[in-house]
C-alpha cells in the first residue's frame, strides 16, 4: 500500500471478531510485519494461530510487548484497566496503544488510572463495525471496509501517534473520524447501546412467556431483523451498558416516554397519531439508508474506466 504507515510488530489483546478482523485487515493491506495474539482464552488464541490470524501467541506480556509498534485492546471494556496495568511495566516508549471499546469516557478514565504519566501513549478508538457472532472464526479481513472508526484522542496524545492509529484503521479500509469522548458516548447510547438493550429485552420477554415455543415457531423476518443483535455477547453488552450507564439511562427514559405516548394513541384508537409517528420514522429511516447508499456509491471504485 503506497505511502501507508507500516507496523513492524502489532500486539492484539482479544483475537475474536474485532481484534481478529483488525489483524486480517492489516495483513491484507500489507502494512504489518509480525502479529502477536494475547488474551484470556487459550482456546481462542490457539484457533487464531491455526487460522493464520496471528503469527504467534505471546508467552508473557513482557515478551509480547518487546519491540511492539502498536497494541490493540479488543476485549470487553471492563477489562481495559487491568490489561493496561499489566502492560505498564513492559511498555516501551515507542509503542502506541489503542483500543476498540464501544464506550470512551470510561476507557479514557481507566487508561489514566492504569497508565499515569504514560497516558500519552494511549489513543482511544472505536471501530463502528461488528456483528452478533464472536470468536476468531467470525473474523474477516473486510469487516472495516467502508465503515467508520471514531478516535477520541486525549489532550496528551501527540499528533504523530494519533495519525499512526488513524493510519492503521485507514489501512483496514475504515473512514476515520474524531469525536470528544462524552459526545461519542451520547451518540452511541442512542444508536447502538439502546437498540441492543431493546433487542435483548424483547427476546427475553418473549422467551419468558408460557407459549414461547409457539411464538418462536411463527416469528419470521421482521422479528429476526429487529432482534439480530440479541445474539451478541452478553458479557460485552453488560460491560457497555454499565460503562455508559448515564447516557443509556437518558436514552431509555426518552424511549419509554415515546412508548407511553404511543400506548396512549393505541388505547385511544388514534390511528392518525400512530400513522404520523410511523410516517416520520419511515421518512427518517429512508433518508438514513439513502445517505448510506449514496456514500457507498461515492466510495466504490469506478468500474467504467
Ligand atoms: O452489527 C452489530 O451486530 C453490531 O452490534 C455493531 C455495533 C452497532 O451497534 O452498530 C455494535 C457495537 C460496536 O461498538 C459497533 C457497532
Amino acid at each position: 500500500m503506497a505511502g501507508a504507515v507500516v507496523f513492524d510488530k502489532v500486539v492484539i489483546f482479544g483475537v475474536g471478531l474485532i481484534g481478529g478482523s483488525f489483524a486480517l485487515a492489516l495483513r491484507t493491506a500489507g502494512v504489518v510485519g509480525h502479529i502477536v495474539g494475547m488474551g484470556r482464552s487459550k482456546e481462542a488464541l490457539g484457533r487464531a494461530l491455526e487460522l493464520g490470524i496471528v503469527d504467534s501467541v505471546g508467552d508473557s506480556i513482557a515478551a509480547a510487548l518487546n519491540g511492539a509498534s502498536l497494541v490493540l485492546i479488543a476485549a470487553p471494556v471492563a477489562q481495559t484497566e487491568a490489561i493496561l496495568a499489566s502492560m505498564l511495566p513492559h511498555l516501551e516508549a515507542g509503542t502506541i496503544v489503542t483500543d476498540a471499546g464501544s464506550t470512551k469516557a470510561d476507557v479514557a478514565a481507566a487508561a489514566r488510572r492504569a497508565l499515569g504519566a504514560r497516558i500519552s501513549q494511549f489513543v482511544p478508538g472505536h471501530p463502528i463495525a461488528g456483528g452478533e457472532s464472536n470468536g476468531p472464526d467470525a473474523a474477516v479481513a473486510n469487516l472495516y471496509q467502508g465503515k467508520k472508526t471514531v478516535l477520541t484522542p486525549l489532550p496528551e496524545n501527540s499528533a504523530i501517534d494519533i495519525a499512526r492509529v488513524a493510519g492503521a484503521w485507514t489501512a483496514c479500509g475504515a473512514v476515520v473520524r474524531q469525536l470528544e469522548p462524552g459526545e461519542h458516548d451520547k451518540v452511541f447510547a442512542a444508536v447502538s447501546h439502546l437498540p441492543h438493550l431493546l433487542a435483548y429485552a424483547l427476546v427475553d420477554d418473549i422467551a419468558n412467556k408460557r407459549h414461547a415455543g409457539l411464538l418462536f415457531q411463527y416469528a419470521a423476518s421482521g422479528f429476526r431483523d429487529f432482534t439480530r443483535i440479541a445474539a451478541s455477547s452478553p458479557e460485552m453488552w453488560r460491560d457497555i451498558s454499565l460503562a455508559n450507564r448515564d447516557a443509556l439511562l437518558g436514552e431509555l427514559d426518552a424511549y419509554l416516554a415515546q412508548l407511553i405516548g404511543m400506548r396512549a394513541m393505541l388505547a385511544a384508537g388514534d390511528g392518525a397519531a400512530l400513522e404520523t409517528v410511523y410516517a416520520n420514522a419511515q421518512r427518517a429511516r429512508r433518508q438514513w439508508t439513502g445517505a448510506i447508499e449514496a456514500a457507498e456509491a461515492s466510495q466504490a471504485p469506478d468500474v467504467t474506466q
